[in-house]
């Protein structure tokens, strides 16, 4: 008789806080005993050998737009979670923009619900939108089992999900301060980026460093600052997403060294790629914030070795490829990259095999940060009680991303034709294999 449902032996075990050899028993989709340098004597209805691999906690992507429901032709819940699990996530959180409705009330969520848990392979959880119409909803949402608010300082690039003027970021941060609940923020400022656009635009300059010189990183910091001092005056806890520059993470240092409840991310796109990537690759690698130079990549990678950043993320926001190309006006095309499927991959790569960047704390920024932070009790770590979802990793295994390897509905990314190092080998979501050297067994 197996005493346990799974065990997965001889891994390398890693969590948030170490890297040990050992095994990992599984019951009823709970991890149910953790031996470390020592062999679980029990037997499981199946096992798997993890000899010479890496046993990863499933990861967290916390910032995804799958667009289902209502734009499906650009991505849809199928295809955007079997493309996390095959980078090794297993839980996403996903915003409440590109689908249509937007996630602005209960019915447009339990329309999301619905059709996420019927065709998610993975963990779906749902952020709630903060716009300009909705904060009477917003009680509904959290009640209703949002992790977040989602609001935008600068506009959206979707017609149906309305930018947060100063008022209602004000007024929706003091509802969601009672609430109990946290703001999540894209933070640019509108009339920096509106300014210089009209100006670069009514002289002709068009090219991909024009478009990036229109969106400065002065225009993050003043959004950041004023949005940090509405939730010091509104005690309303606050993240913001996607920072593009270690001088955006540096005004959240501060505000958290003054006591103020503020988390930062940024995402795999600011750690690999920089203009030079959107001048060569058009309108894959666009994305608000836009990409910057070489020297502030290399300065964001120091933020995430000093803890100054406390979640990766990939902010997945797909488009078909007609919406993609750009022949040479840089302010035309959709401004969103597709990478959730590589997010892991690059911080194994560029992180820990090119900078040393311990794997405990790639566990962290992608594991046990964004757990905490958006609430997912028993997620993101190795542990006794933890739901078990794992990421089993050969990383001394290196491929070349291809078109064909990817499983998003558009088959392009800014990082096909990289070369990563350590490739995903199965993903265990609740207890169950979903993903297996290339495949999904039971889908
Ligand atoms: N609407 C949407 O997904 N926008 C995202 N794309 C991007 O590059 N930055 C964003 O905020
Ligand atoms: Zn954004
Ligand atoms: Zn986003």
């Amino acid at each position: 008789m197996a005493n346990y449902d799974l065990i997965i032996r001889n891994g390398h075990i890693v969590t948030s806080e170490s890297v040990a050899k050992g095994d990992i028993a599984i019951k009823d989709g709970k991890i149910a005993e953790v031996a470390i340098n020592e062999e679980i004597s029990a037997k499981g209805a199946n096992e798997i050998n993890a000899e010479g691999l890496h046993v990863f906690p499933g990861l967290i992507d916390s910032h995804v737009h799958f667009n289902e429901p209502g734009r499906t032709e650009w991505e849809g819940v199928e295809t955007g979670s079997k493309s996390l699990a095959v980078g090794g996530v297993t839980s996403y959180c996903d915003m409440p923009l590109n689908s249509t409705p937007p996630t602005i009330n209960k019915e447009n969520l339990e329309l999301k619900r619905k059709l996420s848990e019927e065709k998610s392979v993975i963990n779906p959880n749902y952020w709630g939108g903060l716009v300009p119409e909705n904060i009477d909803n917003l009680r509904e949402l959290y009640d209703n089992g949002v992790v977040a608010f989602k609001a935008f300082m600068s506009p959206s690039g979707i017609n149906d999900f309305h930018h947060a003027d100063d008022e209602t970021l004000y007024k929706g941060m003091e509802e969601i301060a009672s609430i109990g609940s946290l703001l999540g923020v894209h933070a640019e400022s509108t009339v920096i980026c509106e300014q210089l656009a009209t100006k670069k635009l009514q002289e002709g300059k068009t090219s991909a460093r024009d478009f990036v010189e229109s969106r400065p990183i002065i225009s993050e910091i003043e959004a950041v600052r004023r949005i940090i001092s509405y939730a010091e005056a509104t005690g309303c806890k606050l993240h913001i997403v996607h920072a593009s520059s270690r001088k955006v993470v540096q005004v959240v240092e501060e505000a958290k060294r003054r006591g103020v409840d503020v988390t930062v991310e940024t995402c795999g796109h600011y750690l690999s790629l920089t203009v030079k990537d959107l001048e060569e690759k058009g309108g894959l690698a666009k994305c608000a914030p836009p990409l910057r130079d070489e020297e502030e990549l290399e300065d964001l990678w120091v933020a995430v070795a000093n803890g100054e950043i406390d979640v990766i993320s990939s902010d997945h926001s797909p488009a078909p490829a007609s919406m993609k190309t750009i022949t040479d006006n840089y302010f035309e095309g959709w401004g969103g990259i597709s990478g959730a499927q590589s997010t892991f991959n690059i911080m194994l790569t560029e992180g820990y095999a090119k900078r040393n960047l311990p794997l405990e704390k790639i566990v962290e920024l992608m594991g046990t940060n964004p757990a905490k932070i958006f609430g997912l009790t028993n997620k993101g770590d190795i542990a006794v009680g933890y739901d078990a979802d794992f990421a089993i990793v050969n990383l001394e295994e290196s491929f070349r991303l291809e078109n064909e390897d990817l499983f998003y509905r558009h088959k392009h990314s800014p990082y096909v034709g990289m070369t990563f190092k350590g490739k995903v080998k199965k993903t265990i979501v609740n207890g169950e294999v979903v993903f297996e050297n290339g495949n999904f067994p039971k889908v």
